[in-house]
């Protein structure tokens, strides 16, 4: 039997080898070549010798997992830092395409760059700086890209919320939501979720889920609605209260959460939740958003280490209700009152952005539903992306400096304008380094990942061979014991089965009664040697020819001799040569401790032999019966 751990190959001996299994090298880690086993014969210092083997890939493995963790931690520290050095609050700004809905005119009152955007405006310009600035032609897997890595920030155990901010009809919802064939934000971050927890080997990840919607105030789950709470009855029924504790931490009283073991699953509840929300038809919208809606994802993180501390983040990924001049979308009644509530509460929610970013002791929170749901997310230690949709049309440019002022005053302090240029260039060339850091992290991570299916793959395999061997030696030793009696009874009776009855025998007993190989192999070669055995005293018994006297009882306490007599005597009776065709043997099976079994002499009277042992012994006791006649 032959096992390779790469370096040192066991070596087993084996008379019958039975191939388990076979494998190639991988990257020049050998694998275990060629297995063969006859655990049989497998010596007992040599299966510690697996064992100890499978013990130090189990130490191999992790070994291997610590180190990734310490790389996990070094990526996480350098994405962090790069995060801060950008700012806890980024803003990116998106360009919404014409619709074919709108008028074209000739004058674009709307010019962008990569991080900047200018908006003539009765005959003034203004600039306005952001993040990232995407065009009107960016895809939604450009737009997506940016977002990415604040959502592994959320992987690594800060709070985020990405917000989506605008005039309404600007791309919101289709930014976050998006459509069947472009997919937003939300459908490709829990995707993105779910993918970046499975190749994370170092911690293990759980996801939960809830939504609600801020709909004039009033904080709705949308996961399990009530019946329609648009009337102010039961709107005040469906209110769900917020709870805040000591340490600042939010706690919505009676929203649902629900567990998203898969990627599937929470597409089907998020789309649950979507067909709920509040939309009216407006002016400038025919399915304009009427409330603010916000799904949140919890994060579970546990590491692999047995002390691992588990970690719970939220990812808030907020569709807000849209900004808009009251007179200019038509609304009246209800609407004019859901237009109005979206207004209050986006600008409670700039005034805690500007206090946050101004570091002020006193951040406004209570002054909206959105602000007190969202307080833990947006302090200390969380990152916040608010994406800004304007729209590039002329009869809209009054609401885009609106929109495009409220996201200034939300990154104000940070605005690279009023960085010194030397400190702009320190911080870029600090950012260049980390995200090298970062590379490398994720190249050393690729690798020991490698490494570490590679080591499993083989710890797996020795494992299995391992319990074959023990639990093959289990059977085997109750099947040597079972057959040695057969054996014992064969060299005795020696009934004889035909090869059908044998099979039919097999065929209605339970398959784990039938015979192995090995246990059939032993049974040939013990009855060719008891045979060849037979065959020997055979020809002992024929070159010496014994005759009793009638009525003679002879004791032998030779062994030899009772066996020659029984194989004579059995022999004659088969081939009726002999001339004491009478010979009866009380004995007929010889029991271990019956030294002196009695065996009757037949009728005939002269006995002889070629044998001059026996022939001596023999005249001796003729004399001692003449002596007596
Ligand atoms: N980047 C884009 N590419 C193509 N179509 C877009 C884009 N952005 C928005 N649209 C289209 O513009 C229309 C309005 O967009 P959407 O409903 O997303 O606006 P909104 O800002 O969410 O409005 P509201 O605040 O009223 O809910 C939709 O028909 C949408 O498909």
């Amino acid at each position: 039997m032959l096992l390779s751990n790469g370096e040192d190959q066991i070596l087993l001996p084996s008379e019958n080898e039975t191939q388990v299994s076979n494998y190639d090298s991988v990257d020049g880690l050998l694998l275990v070549s060629k297995v063969y086993t006859d655990v049989a014969v497998v010596p007992e210092h040599q299966k510690n010798e697996l064992q100890h083997f499978i013990s130090s890939l189990q130490r191999e493995v992790e070994e291997l997992r610590l180190k990734q963790g310490i790389v996990d931690e070094k990526r996480r520290q350098a994405l962090s830092k790069i995060l801060d050095i950008k700012g806890s609050i980024r803003v990116f700004c998106r360009i919404r395409p014409n619709l074919l809905t709108e008028k074209r005119r000739n004058y674009e009152p709307v010019s962008a760059e990569s991080e900047r955007i200018r908006v003539k405006f009765g005959g003034t310009r203004k600039e306005f700086e952001f993040d990232k600035v995407f065009r009107r032609e960016t895809t939604q897997e450009s737009v997506f890209v940016e977002v990415e890595p604040i959502l592994r920030s959320a992987m690594d155990g800060h709070n985020v919320c990405i917000f989506a901010y605008g005039q309404t009809g600007t791309g919101k919802t289709f930014t976050m939501d998006g459509t069947n064939e472009q997919s937003g934000i939300i459908p490709r971050a829990i995707e993105e979720l779910f993918r970046q927890a499975s190749v994370d080997a170092s911690s293990s990840f759980t996801f939960s889920m809830s939504m609600l919607e801020v709909y004039m105030g009033h904080v709705r789950d949308l996961l399990t609605p009530r019946q329609s709470c648009r009337t102010h009855e039961t709107l005040t029924k469906c209110n769900l209260n917020i709870q805040t504790d000591p340490k600042g931490l939010v706690e919505i009283e009676g929203l649902s959460e629900v567990q998203i073991s898969d990627c599937a699953k929470a597409r089907w509840w998020y789309n649950k939740g979507k067909r709920f929300r509040s939309t009216s038809w407006t002016n400038v919208n025919e399915a304009s958003s009427r409330s603010h809606c916000l799904t949140r994802i919890n994060i579970f993180r546990r590491g692999d280490s047995t002390d691992a501390k588990s970690e719970t983040s939220k990812l808030w990924m907020v569709d807000l209700g849209g900004s808009e001049r009251l007179l200019k979308t038509g609304a009246r009644g209800l609407t004019l009152d859901e237009g109005r509530a979206i207004n209050l509460s986006l600008s409670a929610l700039a005034d805690v952005l500007a206090a946050l970013k101004r570091k002020r002791c006193h951040v406004p929170y209570r002054n909206s539903k959105l602000t007190q749901l969202l307080r833990d997310s947006l302090g200390d230690g969380s990152k916040v992306l608010m994406l800004v949709h304007i729209s590039p049309s002329e009869e809209d440019v009054c609401e885009t400096i609106c929109s495009l002022n409220f996201a200034k005053r939300a990154r104000a302090i940070e605005s690279n304008k009023e960085v010194p240029m030397e400190l702009k260039k320190q911080k870029e060339k600090k950012i260049m380094e980390l995200e090298e850091d970062i590379m490398e992290a994720e190249k050393e991570r690729q690798s020991l990942r490698d490494q570490i299916q590679k080591v499993e793959l083989k710890l797996s395999e020795n494992k299995k061979l391992f319990s074959t061997a023990c639990s093959l030696k289990e059977n085997d030793n109750l099947e040597t014991s079972t057959s040695l009696k057969d054996d014992f009874k064969e060299v005795i009776e020696t009934p004889k089965v035909s090869k059908k009855s044998i099979q039919r025998i097999s065929n209605s007993v339970p398959r784990f009664m039938n015979s192995t190989v090995a246990s059939r192999h032993r049974q040939i070669a013990a009855e060719q040697e008891i045979g060849s055995r037979t065959k020997n005293l055979r020809s002992i018994v024929t070159r010496s020819s014994i005759q009793f006297p009638c009525s003679q009882s002879l004791s032998y306490s030779d062994l030899r001799i009772k066996t020659i007599l029984r194989s004579s005597i059995g022999k004659s009776r088969h081939t009726g040569t002999n001339n004491v065709p009478k010979t009866i043997i009380h004995s007929e099976r010889p029991k271990c401790n019956e030294l002196e079994p009695k065996v009757r002499s037949p009728r005939s009277t002269t006995v002889t032999s070629s044998d001059s042992n026996l022939r001596v012994t023999l005249c001796r006791h003729r004399r001692r019966l003449s002596n007596l006649i």
